[in-house]
């Protein structure tokens, strides 16, 4: 029997922090153990169930509405969700707090400068806003605002991905249940910043 101490995963950050491919490493790890998932990627949201909204504050809100709307359906059907969004401004980390407010939440900031965002720029979106091509590009001409200290930082710049996994995933698991191995390894004098 495995038990998870969160109902839902919640990962925000810039671009290019890394907050899909934690998502992504975290469900690989979840299958791992015979457990599935819901995943809830901004980009994935957006070419579907959000298409008709963009990056303005109000559709950003929305967007934030409708994604912790399906992982508070998630939680109440006992399936755990990972959900990998911006969500840019404490006023988008309110929304979605309310709506899952009685459901346990993991909350990780995937921490990254911008300057190595830039250099990562995954998707080219940096480059695009630099030619004009795109505004209200978050981390560029939109508003981040630093979570705060209660959500669990995870610095994506000096660490590895297994690294960075290992401490949302000892967060998430109950440590002294079978199956946690992979947790348990993890290299606990290894300072993560
Ligand atoms: N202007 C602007 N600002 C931010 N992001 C942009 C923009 N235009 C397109 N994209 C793409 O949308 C992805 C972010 O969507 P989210 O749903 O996570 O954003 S939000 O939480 O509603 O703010 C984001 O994905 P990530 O790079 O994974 O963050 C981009 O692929
Ligand atoms: N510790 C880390 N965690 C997550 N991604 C990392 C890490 N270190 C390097 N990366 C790299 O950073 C990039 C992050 O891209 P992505 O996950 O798409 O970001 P986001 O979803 O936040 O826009 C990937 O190329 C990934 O390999």
């Amino acid at each position: 029997m495995h038990t998870f101490n969160y109902k839902v995963v919640w990962i925000l950050g810039l671009p290019s922090a890394g907050k899909s491919t934690l998502a992504r490493s975290l469900q690989v790890r979840i299958h791992e153990i015979g457990l599935g998932c819901l995943m809830l990627d901004g980009d994935e949201l957006r070419a579907g169930l959000s298409k008709n909204l963009g990056f303005s504050a109000s559709d950003r809100e929305e967007n934030i509405r409708r994604a912790a709307e399906i992982a508070h359906l998630s939680a109440k059907s006992g399936i755990l969700s990972v959900a990998a969004f911006i969500t840019p401004q404490e006023v988008h980390r309110n929304v979605a707090q309310f709506i899952l407010k009685d459901v346990p939440v993991l909350w990780v900031w995937a921490k990254c400068s911008r300057e190595v965002c830039y250099q990562r720029d995954v998707k080219g979106l940096y480059r695009k806003h630099a030619n004009g091509h795109l505004s209200n590009l978050t981390g560029a001409d939109g508003e981040f605002e630093d979570p705060p200290s209660s959500f669990l930082q995870i610095d994506t710049e000096n660490n590895d991905i297994e690294d960075s996994t290992n401490l949302i995933w000892n967060q998430l698991f109950c440590l002294d249940k079978p199956g946690c191995e992979r947790g348990g390894t993890f290299r606990q004098d290894k300072v993560l910043r």
